[in-house]
Formats: C-alpha cells, structure tokens, sequence
C-alpha cells in the first residue's frame, strides 16, 4: 500500500494529504440551509450538509494530492448518520482514485484492536460472505498499550496490504507531558520510533514500511531525529498551517530520496475560504479556496525542499 501512496505522491508533485475534518462552523450557510431544508435540523441534516461539503472539496482537490485524512471523531459526533457520512467520503475519495488515511486512532488490548483493525483495514466474514467495513487504506494507530494491542494491526494489515501510521510524537502543546519523558536516557517518542521500526520490518512494500509513523510539525527538531531513526517508514506529519506548522519546518522529516513524509492540513485547506488571504473565493467557491490553498501549500513545501 506504501508503494501506492509513493506512486501518487510522485505523480501529483505533492507530498500532501487534505484533512477532511467538517465542522459545521465551516460548511458555508447554503449548504446547510439546503440539508436541513431536506432533512431538517437533525443528525441526518448534519451529516448530508458534511457529505456535501466534502463532495465539493474532493471534486476541487482529487487531481492534485495523492490523499485525504478523514477524521472521523468529526462524523462519529453526529452519531451512526454521522458515520455514514465518513463511508460516502471514503468511498467517493476511492473513486476519484485517492488514497485514504482513516484517522481512527485506535488501540487495546489485543483481540479489541483487531476488531478496529477489522473494521477499519480488514475484512470480516458474516455466514459465507466477506466484507470491508469502513475500507480505509491507511489507519492511525496509539501504540501506548504496547505491542500486544499494535501487533493485530499489522497482521491484518499486511493480511489486506493495507498501512498504518502509528502515533509517535503528537502534534500538540503537551505532547511533551508524556511521550519526551526520560526513560534510560532516552526520551520515549524515540523508543516508540524504534519500535515502530521493528513493527514495519516484516511489512515491506519496496522501499519503504507499510508500517508508518506520525510525528507533528510543531517539533521539527524531533522529526529529525525520529526520521534517522526509523529510515524506512514513512511520517504522517500533521500540524501545517492552523497549528504553526510551516514548510520551513519539514525539511528533515524527508529522506534525501525526496521521499519519506507527507504532510496534512486539514482546517487550513478546508476552511480556506473563512482565510482574509483567501476571502476573495466567497463562501460559495469554497472548493475553489480549498484548492489554491493546496497549490499554496505545494509551492511553500517544494520550496523549502528545493525543488
Ligand atoms: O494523527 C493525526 O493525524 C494527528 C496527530 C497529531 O499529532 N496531531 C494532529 O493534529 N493530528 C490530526 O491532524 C489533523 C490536524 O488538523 P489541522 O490542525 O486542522 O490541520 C486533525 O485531524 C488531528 O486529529
């Protein structure tokens, strides 16, 4: 699956994923009259006004990134409409030919985190038919139960050949309260990169690790260290743009191939348009915004990598 994500990566020019994060504060006024007018003020009206935010965004961003983020705590709070509305877009960005990091988040105990591996990357067999839950290509993954509630993860993805992206040091302001905490002198994001190296080694797709890491913008210093450490597994790096993040940053998450991270925005993409630098589109051509943010970013990006 790695290999795939690399191929469009290529293709595109566009170490990016757009991070479809809805909240109804940014689904422009006529949109939401619209769903409510049919479907009234209700959890379904909600949930068609994310449908057809993300519909008008995917169809103005499919041709230039190689892949989106849903996150799906963003539908889940609209209850099971909600959730059907993360399936739609995940199953129309899989026909606009994107590849799809579900951002699920999951981890437990060993037989739990199969079922979420299940559901989210496997498959499940009900009587004598099988079938793909929610069908993500990618999924996020907490790995502070340890290696019991990460290793059905990677046996159902490697079962499916799909990837993971396994949450190593986190974007946040207190990422540090944990995860940079000392243990035999190193700090513990690093001993959890380590092993995200190990968990990858049996799950090779050419250069690369289905097996990946995520580590936030906001620590460049970090993404440093973390990439030598780990040099065959990919960074989901999250924190562009609304968090700080800036392509100035990001230059040592990559490998000297080029290749090696990809980088999401998900409210500086999709809520371009509330931008001043990006008021000009209007909340009617909010694809339009969401798109030249894409490019904005492309160019802020390559520029720092030199290309
Ligand atoms: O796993 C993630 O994607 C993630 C990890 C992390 O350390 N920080 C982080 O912000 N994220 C996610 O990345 C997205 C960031 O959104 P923006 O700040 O709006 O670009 C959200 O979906 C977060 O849940």
């Amino acid at each position: 699956m790695i290999s795939k994500l690399i191929k469009k990566i290529v293709e595109t020019d566009a170490p990016i994923v757009v991070g479809l994060d809805p909240q109804m504060k940014f689904i422009p006024q006529h949109i939401k009259e619209a769903a409510f007018e049919e479907y009234g003020e209700s959890l379904e009206g909600a949930s068609e006004a994310i449908w057809r935010f993300n519909k008008e965004i995917i169809d103005k961003i499919y041709d230039v990134v190689p892949a989106v983020k849903p996150q799906i705590a963003m539908y889940e709070q609209f209850g099971i409409p909600g959730l059907v509305a993360f399936k739609r877009t995940v199953d129309y960005c899989h026909e606009k030919g994107l590849v799809v990091i579900g951002d699920v988040k999951r981890g437990d105990i060993g037989s739990t985190s199969e079922s979420y591996a299940i559901a989210h990357i496997g498959k499940i067999k009900v009587g004598s038919k099988e079938f793909t839950p929610f069908d993500e290509d990618f999924a996020t993954v907490n790995p502070y139960l340890g290696s019991d509630g990460i290793d059905p993860f990677v046996k159902v993805c490697n079962e499916n050949d799909r990837g993971l992206f396994i949450l190593v040091k986190t974007s946040n302001p207190s990422s540090g309260e944990f995860q940079d905490r000392l243990i035999d002198g190193k700090p513990l994001y690093e001993v959890v990169g380590q092993k995200v190296r190990e968990w990858g080694e049996a799950s090779m797709d050419g250069d690369y690790s289905n097996i990946g890491a995520v580590v936030g913008a906001t620590y460049p210093e970090m993404g440093r260290a973390l990439r030598k450490i780990m040099p065959k597994n990919f960074i989901l790096v999250p924190g562009y743009g609304a968090q700080g993040g800036q392509g100035k940053d990001l230059v040592d998450f990559f490998n000297p191939d080029g290749l090696g991270a990809i980088v999401n925005s998900s409210r500086g993409i999709i809520a371009a348009y509330t931008k001043d630098a990006y008021a000009k589109f209007g909340d009617k051509n909010f694809g339009d915004a969401a798109r030249q943010a894409v490019m904005d970013m492309k160019a802020d990006i390559n520029g720092a990598l030199g290309k």
